[in-house]
C-alpha cells in the first residue's frame, strides 16, 4: 500500500486529496458481477484474487472473463488479433483464484464483496487486515448495516458497479457517516483508474440508479401481470419510446430475478406475485435459461 496525492477527485472540492494507491484487489464472489469487476481491475493492471466457494465456480468465472475479453479485443484489437490474444493472456494472468477468503485478503489494498445479496452472509464474511479498504457491491442493502459487523467502519464503503461491468461506465461510490475521507477518495480514484465514471451518493436506499430504475422495472412487471400489454410490447415501448438499450423485462432477466426480488418487503420495490412465482420456480432470468423470456 502507498499514499498518493491526486488533483480534484469528482465529488470533492479540495484541490489535493490523499488516497490509498490500490494495487492488490481481492474480489469475493465470482458470479456475474464479481467476474466483471475482476476483469476490469485485471485489465487495468491490478493484481486480482477472485474468491468463491468452490473451484468449479471459479473455473466458470475465469471462462466468463475470457469470453468477455474476447468480445472486448474483437473491437479494440480489430487490426491486430495477435496483440489481442496477448492482451487476454496478460489480463487472465493478473487473476488468481482462491476458495480461502482469509488468506486471499492478507495482502489486499482493497476487498470488493460481490456475493449473494443477504445481509447476514455479507456481515459474516471475515475479519480483514488493518490497512485494507472494504467495499460492498450491494444493490440494495445499507452499507452501514453491512459495516456494522466490523470494527473498521472508517475503511468501509460502497462500490456499486453495473452489469455488464466491462461495458457500463458508471460506479456509485457510497460513503456512510463513518467512512473516512481518505477511503472515499481512494474508492473514487480507484474507479477512475478502472476507466469508469464515479458518482458519489450517501448511504440511501437504492443509491441513485436503483432508486429510480427498480420502481420502473417493477411497474413493467405489474403491467405485464395485469395483462395491460404483452412482455414483448412493454420492452419495445421502452426501447423505442424512452431510448433504453434493453426493455425492462429483458433487463430484469439480465440482472437476475432473484437479485430484483432480494428485498420483496420493501415498499419502494413492492414485489409482485408473478415475480415471486418465477423466483420460486428457479426461473431467475438469463443465468438459469429462463425468466420472463427463454434463453
Ligand atoms: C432490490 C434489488 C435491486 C435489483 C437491481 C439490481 C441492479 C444492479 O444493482 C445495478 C445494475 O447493474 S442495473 C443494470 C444496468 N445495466 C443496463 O442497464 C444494461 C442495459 N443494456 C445495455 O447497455 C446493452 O444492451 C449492452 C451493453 C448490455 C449490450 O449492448 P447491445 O448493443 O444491446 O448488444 P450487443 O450488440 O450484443 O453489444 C454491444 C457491444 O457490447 C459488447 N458487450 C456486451 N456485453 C459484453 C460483456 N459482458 N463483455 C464484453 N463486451 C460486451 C458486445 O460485444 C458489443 O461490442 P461491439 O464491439 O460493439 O460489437
Ligand atoms: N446482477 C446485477 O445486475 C448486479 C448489479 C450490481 C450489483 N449487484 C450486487 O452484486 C452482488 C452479486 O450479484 P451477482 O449478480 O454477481 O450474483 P451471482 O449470484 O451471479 O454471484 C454471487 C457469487 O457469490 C458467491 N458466494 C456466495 N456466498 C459466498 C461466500 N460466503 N464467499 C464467497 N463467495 C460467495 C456465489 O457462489 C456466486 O458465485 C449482490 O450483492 C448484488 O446485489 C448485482
Amino acid at each position: 500500500m502507498a499514499f498518493a496525492t491526486s488533483q480534484v477527485v469528482r465529488g470533492f472540492s479540495s484541490s489535493a486529496v490523499r488516497n490509498v494507491v490500490i494495487k492488490n484487489v481481492t474480489i469475493i464472489g465470482g458470479g456475474q458481477m464479481g467476474a466483471g469487476i475482476a476483469q476490469v481491475a485485471a485489465s487495468t493492471g491490478h493484481s486480482v484474487t477472485l474468491v468463491d466457494t468452490s473451484d468449479d465456480i471459479l473455473k466458470k468465472s475465469i471462462k466468463t472473463i475470457e469470453g468477455s475479453l474476447k468480445r472486448v479485443v474483437k473491437k479494440k484489437f480489430a487490426d491486430k488479433p495477435e496483440a489481442g490474444e496477448e492482451f487476454i493472456k496478460k489480463v487472465v494472468q493478473n487473476v488468481s483464484t482462491s476458495t480461502d477468503v482469509e488468506s486471499a485478503v492478507q495482502s489486499s489494498d482493497l476487498v470488493v464483496e460481490a456475493i449473494v445479496e443477504n445481509l447476514k452472509i455479507k456481515q459474516d464474511l471475515f475479519t480483514l487486515p488493518q490497512h485494507t479498504i472494504f467495499a460492498s457491491n450491494t444493490s440494495s442493502l445499507s452499507i452501514s448495516d453491512i459495516a456494522s459487523s466490523t470494527s473498521r467502519q472508517d475503511r468501509f464503503g460502497g462500490l456499486h458497479f453495473f452489469n455488464p461491468v466491462p461495458m457500463m461506465k458508471l460506479v456509485e461510490v457510497i460513503g456512510t457517516p463513518a467512512t473516512s475521507q481518505e477511503t472515499l477518495d481512494s474508492l473514487l480514484n480507484f474507479s477512475k483508474v478502472l476507466r469508469k465514471t464515479p458518482v458519489s451518493c450517501k448511504d440511501t436506499f437504492g443509491f441513485v440508479v436503483n432508486r429510480l430504475l427498480v420502481p420502473c422495472i417493477m411497474e413493467a412487471i405489474r403491467l405485464y401481470e395485469r395483462g395491460d400489454a404483452s412482455k414483448e410490447d412493454i420492452d419495445i415501448a421502452m426501447k423505442l419510446g424512452a431510448g433504453h438499450p434493453m426493455g425492462p423485462l429483458e433487463l430484469a432477466d439480465y440482472i437476475g430475478l432473484d437479485i430484483i426480488n432480494s428485498d420483496p418487503n420493501n415498499p419502494l420495490f413492492n414485489s409482485s406475485d408473478l415475480l415471486n412465482k418465477l423466483v420460486a420456480e428457479g426461473k431467475l432470468g438469463r443465468k438459469t435459461g429462463e425468466g420472463f423470456f427463454k434463453y
